[in-house]
């Protein structure tokens, strides 16, 4: 029997990238071969990628960047784009195409559904982006990563999470230490390019907490590189513990020993809450195409796990009144982190690889 071979179409962001890798990891440990079609963007992340996935670059295009010439070459990129790799999917036959959305993965599920080759698309938000929209009713069928997701009739939605790196998987269910007399940790992110609002808000939220609470505060608040000078001088004024830094390599980490979380609710971002489990105060971003942070939210809130604040209603009294109500209470906090892990799903990774298994399955069959 020939090696089972997946091409997986991922590129533009790392929202994008972090489930196609993890996708990727497994099925190479399956024995399969994988392949990935990204673009120079996309091309930033393969460095993450375990050695062995093949790589290569298609041609594609968006209308969102550029002037008008730009916009002009978009229909013939794509055309030549989807050309391309059709004519290698007829030399080189992949048993599975899987996207991860974007327009980088265009030209590999429009060459996949011009020759009929098994295919599915994986959503990572509450809401179908652009180019998953296209395809949804084209492919076998939509893994979501957020349940449930909003799809155009006709398309078959299944729900498999969004898949969490290992070190996030190694603190699922870790233990929760409640808030209390003792020292308590805060984690404060924006996603991967950090959040100026949070920057703005949390700091000020914080010095307002009751001193008895404050007093017991470590923060770990990530903030972007022009703001990281303003916000480090003001928790030194305020006698605040902070490590202030532009990225935390060891979120999983910071994750698992906090009392609290404060974060935009980007796909990942929820779900490494959930799968380890802690209570949290999320603030969508209010212009994400769609308003799909807020739905990425509203699982983990409806459960009980979350407080979401809007972002037109976010202000430092909110905040600080939000933060008050999980840190003194105990009780409420622990039934917050019991919630956020009843909607957390750990084996997102393996209900995906499970379905590229059954699409290639039914080729055969
Ligand atoms: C502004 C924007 O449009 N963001 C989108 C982008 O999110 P973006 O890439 O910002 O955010 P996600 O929440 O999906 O992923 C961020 C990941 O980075 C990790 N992290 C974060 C901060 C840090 O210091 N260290 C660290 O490791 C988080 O734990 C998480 O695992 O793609 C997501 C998936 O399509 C969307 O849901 C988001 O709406």
């Amino acid at each position: 029997m020939s090696t089972p071979y997946l091409l997986i179409a991922a590129g533009g962001t790392g929202g994008h990238m972090f489930p196609a890798q993890a996708l990727a990891e497994a099925m190479l440990l399956r024995g399969w071969r994988v392949r990935l079609s990204t673009d120079p963007r996309g091309a930033r992340y393969i460095g993450a990628f375990p050695e062995g996935v093949e790589i290569v670059e298609a041609s594609s295009a968006t209308f969102a960047r550029g002037g008008l010439a730009a916009k002009i070459l978009v229909g013939p990129k794509i055309a030549a784009g989807v050309t391309g790799m059709a004519a290698q999917m007829m030399r080189d036959k992949p048993d599975v195409v899987v996207g991860f959305g974007g327009y980088p993965s265009i030209p590999a599920l429009g060459a996949a559904t011009l020759l009929k080759i098994p295919r599915m698309i994986h959503e990572q938000n509450g809401v179908l982006g652009r180019v998953n929209q296209l395809f949804a009713t084209r492919v076998a069928q939509v893994a979501c990563g957020v349940w449930p997701t909003d799809l155009p009739e006709g398309a078959k939605g299944v729900h498999t999470g969004n898949p969490v790196r290992a070190a996030v998987l190694e603190r699922a269910g870790a233990p929760f230490i409640p808030p209390g007399d003792y020292p308590m940790s805060v984690l404060v992110m924006g996603g991967s390019q950090g959040a100026r609002i949070l920057s703005d808000m949390v700091p000020g939220a914080i010095a307002a907490l009751p001193e008895a609470v404050r007093d017991h505060i470590r923060v770990s608040h990530q903030a972007r590189d022009e703001d990281g000078e303003r916000v480090k001088a003001f928790y030194a004024e305020h006698g605040i513990r902070a490590d202030v830094q532009p990225f935390f390599d060891d979120v999983p980490r910071r994750m698992s020993d906090a009392q609290l979380v404060i974060s935009r609710s980007g796909a990942s971002s929820v779900a490494d809450i959930s799968v380890i489990g802690r209570p949290s105060v999320l603030i969508p971003f209010a212009a994400a195409a769609g308003d799909h942070q807020t739905a990425n939210a509203r699982g983990l809130v409806q459960a009980g796990g979350a407080i979401m604040i809007p972002e037109n209603a976010l202000d430092v009294p909110a905040l600080t009144q939000q933060m008050t109500t999980v840190l003194t209470n105990p009780e409420a906090a622990q039934k917050m982190a019991h919630a956020a892990l009843s909607v957390g799903t750990p084996d997102a990774t393996e209900r995906l690889t499970a379905l590229v298994e059954q699409l290639a399955q039914k080729e055969t069959s």
